[in-house]
Formats: structure tokens, sequence, C-alpha cells
């Protein structure tokens, strides 16, 4: 387990070095903010423990915090424990706010310290396992093995039974919606209300793929098709035959690539990479995107034959704000789930956690309202989740201007503008305003239309 330190007093340096050693964690100890970013950049560790003030200026607390938004650049998931002296709460307060975990006051009392490091690294370890489980969740749902949709407001009501009647028939269908609103989960709850629920359900990001795969993911490849095609490889046409092939984020497909699923879509037919045979699959479509398809048209970058094609149906996935009756439902959902996961004392939300959940404007949608339920569970120290465990920004406009100000924009339009709210508010770190939104990095980068600094 390796700590990096970070503190100009080569006293307070001396003494964590020794104090952690004893319990059998080595340091890396750092005597300012830019050595300690160097250091995170060139070794692996595990937590990070900084103090707020510096030579340069020694009460505001401005240099460590600048260092935490660094050091989260860096390693996006390193819990990060702020130093304050004493009587400087108000900056620590803003030191959790800017993605530290935690903080102690100095002089810090050594049992409760190195309390809180083990909660922190065990809380990272558990974080970790949680995003390892996330992924082969992701993977079984692919093969059809969905979670359950979760509602009970009457807009959902009204989709699902739509959803429902559609699934029915052999139409293509469009599923549109901000980000973490559930369109995957729609995609596979048509399949499963569709004659073909026991046949595959294939999901493909077209976000994801390669312009060099794109064709072998898709359609698969024959032996020898290329330098290293050492076998035959069945494309995802192929697996979803007779099933259901779900194309998922449509709009970042490239044009090139579009008129291949566009022939797909027409004909059902395809050729596997290195073969001149035809195939055909009986493949139901479902496709999903958070952009405006219509504007993408008349800019250019979406072909018009193919989203015709595609929209024989268009569903479209309300924001959680806009069906507040659902959180509640969602939220206990989400914490008798993660209660399961965890070993967590946390069973119920307190009154006042219920009213913050239900009032808060979850701009990334159910995926932030599952982060901030299993946070919570995680840092839960007993049965009821009080409102501060939720940790919700609360600086994060009110509902109702929120919406106010987004009224006759585009939803790409609307998308932008709530990244660069969330960038403002997080000093343009994008790894937070990323989790804040719930949506990867990568993802904020390419909604910006720019490209992620590496
Ligand atoms: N109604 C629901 N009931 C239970 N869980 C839900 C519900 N809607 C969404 N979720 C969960 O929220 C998370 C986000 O959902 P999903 O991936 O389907 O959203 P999405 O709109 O496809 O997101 P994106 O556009 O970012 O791909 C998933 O973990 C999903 O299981």
């Amino acid at each position: 387990m390796t700590i990096l330190i970070v503190d100009d007093d080569e006293s307070i340096l001396t003494t964590l070095r020794v104090l952690l050693k004893s319990e059998g964690m080595s340091c890396i100890a750092c005597r300012s903010p830019a050595e300690a970013v160097a250091a995170a950049r060139r070794e692996a560790c595990q937590l990070a423990l900084v103090d707020l003030n510096y030579v340069e200026d020694t009460t505001s607390g401005k240099e460590g915090l600048a260092l935490i938004a660094s050091l989260r650049e860096v390693i996006e998931d390193l819990p990060i424990i702020a130093m304050t002296g004493w009587g400087t709460i108000g900056i620590a307060v803003e030191a959790m706010q800017r993605g530290a975990v935690d903080f102690v006051e100095k002089p810090w009392e050594n049992n409760r310290l190195l309390s809180t490091i083990r909660t922190q690294l065990a809380l990272r370890a558990a974080q970790g396992r949680e995003r390892k489980l996330t992924a082969e969740n992701a993977l079984l749902r692919q093969q059809g093995s969905g979670g359950k949709l979760i509602s009970r407001s009457a807009e959902m009501d009204q989709l699902l039974s739509m959803a429902r009647r559609v699934a029915q028939s052999a139409m293509p269908i469009l599923i549109t919606g901000e980000n973490g609103t559930g369109k995957s989960l729609l995609a596979s709850y048509i399949h499963q209300h569709s004659s073909r629920a026991t046949a595959p359900f294939i999901s493909v990001n077209m976000g994801a793929i390669s312009e060099s795969t794109f064709e072998s993911e898709m359609f698969g490849h024959t032996k020898g098709a290329y330098t290293d095609a050492k076998s035959e490889r069945v494309g995802r046409v192929e697996l979803a035959d007779q099933g259901t092939l779900f194309l998922d984020e449509i709009a970042n497909l490239p044009l090139t690539q579009q008129a291949k699923i566009l022939r797909l879509l027409e004909e059902r037919s395809y050729e596997k990479l290195g073969s001149s045979f035809t195939k055909h699959a009986s493949v139901r479509f479902i496709s999903a995107t958070n952009a405006n398809l219509d504007s993408l048209v008349a800019e250019r970058n979406f072909r018009q034959d193919l989203l015709y094609r595609l929209n024989g149906v268009t569903l479209n996935m309300p924001a959680l704000r806009q069906r507040r009756e659902d959180i509640l439902l969602l939220a206990e959902g989400f914490l008798q789930r993660a209660c399961q996961h965890y070993n967590s004392p946390a069973r119920a939300f307190s009154a006042g956690a219920r009213a913050a959940l239900e009032n808060y404007a979850w701009p990334g949608n159910i995926r932030e309202l599952q982060h901030v339920v299993e946070r919570s569970v995680l840092l839960a120290q007993q049965a009821q989740i009080g409102e501060h465990d939720l940790q919700l920004d609360t600086r994060a406009a009110p509902v109702q201007s929120t919406d106010d100000e987004f009224d006759g924009m585009t939803l790409r339009h609307a998308e932008v503008a709530l990244i660069r709210r969330s960038l403002a508010r997080h000093d343009g770190n994008a790894a937070v305003a990323a989790k804040e939104l719930g949506i990867s990095r990568s993802a904020l980068y390419r909604r910006l239309g720019k490209r992620e600094p590496v």
C-alpha cells in the first residue's frame, strides 16, 4: 500500500512517514503540489494525504484545493484526504466539494487518522470490485438478462405500454433521451416482450468500435481475411440472428460506416470480411441516442435515409426530473441491491434524505441516482442514510431554473450546457464533472466535440 503525502513542513512528513510505516504502509513524501502531481504520474499510489496550505499563501488553502483537482485528473479514483489547520473547517468543506473524500484537522489524533485512511482504502477496494461487477453485469445484460426496470410514474406507464405494443411488430425502434435515463434497459425490455425473447439480445456501442475493426466486429471475418485473422470470427449481426441487435449511441457512427448499416437494415444482408458470400440475418433493430439526429442530418453528419430506416417508431425516455414519482422507488431499489453487495449497516433513508433525493435535479439521471445511493450505502455508519451521506451538490441549479434555462433548446445543446455548467462548478475538472453527470470522461469530451487529452 503506497500513500502519497504532501506537506511543506518537513517535520510533518517525517512524523507521517514513521506512523504509516508502523502500519505497514509505504510513503511517497512530497514538499510541494508540483512535486506531488509529478509523483502521482510516475508511481502507483492508493491514497493521498494532502496539506491545504503552502509557502506562497499560508491561509487560503488555494494551492491545496488546486492540488486536489490536479491529483484527481491524474488518478481519477484516488482517495484524497485533506489536512487542515485548526479552525479552517470552511476550507475543509471546500476540499470535499473539490473531490477530497475526507479531512483531518492538525494536530491529528493518530488513531483517528489511521482509521480514516483504512476506511478510505477499503472503500476504494470495494468500489473497484463494484466496477468489475458492473462490467460483468453489463456483459450479462448483453446476453439478454437485463436488470429489472423499476418505475411507477404515469409517464413511464404510458411509455412501457407503448413499448410492449411495438415490441410485437418487426418495426425498427429508435429510443431517444438523455444519458443515464435507461435507454439500454428499455431496449432489453422491448426484446423481452417480443416474440424473439428467447433468442439473443446483442448490444453494440457504435461509438466504441474503431473504424478499423468495425466490419470485423459487426459482420465477422473469415480465417486469413487479414494478417492477424488467425481464425474465423462470428460478428455481432450473426450473433443476433433471430434475435435483437441493439445499436447504442447510433449518432456516433461515422458516415463511412453508416452506409454499411443502411444496407443491413434495407436488405438484411451482409458479407463477412474476406468472403464474397452474401449472408442473411433475421434481426430486429433497436437503436438509441441522446443526440438530436434531425440536427445531425441537417449538418450532414448523419444520413437521412438511415434515420428513416431506424425510426419506424421513436420512443422518448423522459429525464428523471420529469418523472419525480420514480425517484424514491428507484432509490429504494438501488439501496436494497447495494445492501446485498456491501456489508453496510444502511437499511433506509431518513426523511431529510428522501426529500433531498426528490428535490435534486439529477442531471445524470438514473445512472447518477444509482451512484449516489451506492456511495451513501458504502459510506453510511448507521442504519439510516442521512441527507448529508448523499453528498448531493446542493449548489446545483434548482430544478425550476434548470428547466427554464433549457426551454426551447435542442437536446444536444442542453446537454452541452449541462456539461459546461458542471465543468464550471468543478473548475474545469473533466473527471469530476463526468462523475457528477454519470458519464465517462471520454463521453464528456465526445459530447463537447473535443478530443480527450491523453
Ligand atoms: N427504470 C429503471 N429501473 C432500474 N434501473 C434503471 C432504470 N433505468 C435505468 N436504470 C439503471 O441506470 C443505469 C443507466 O441506464 P442505461 O444504461 O439503460 O441508460 P442509457 O440511457 O442507455 O444511458 P447512456 O445514454 O449513457 O448509454 C443502468 O445501470 C440501468 O440499469
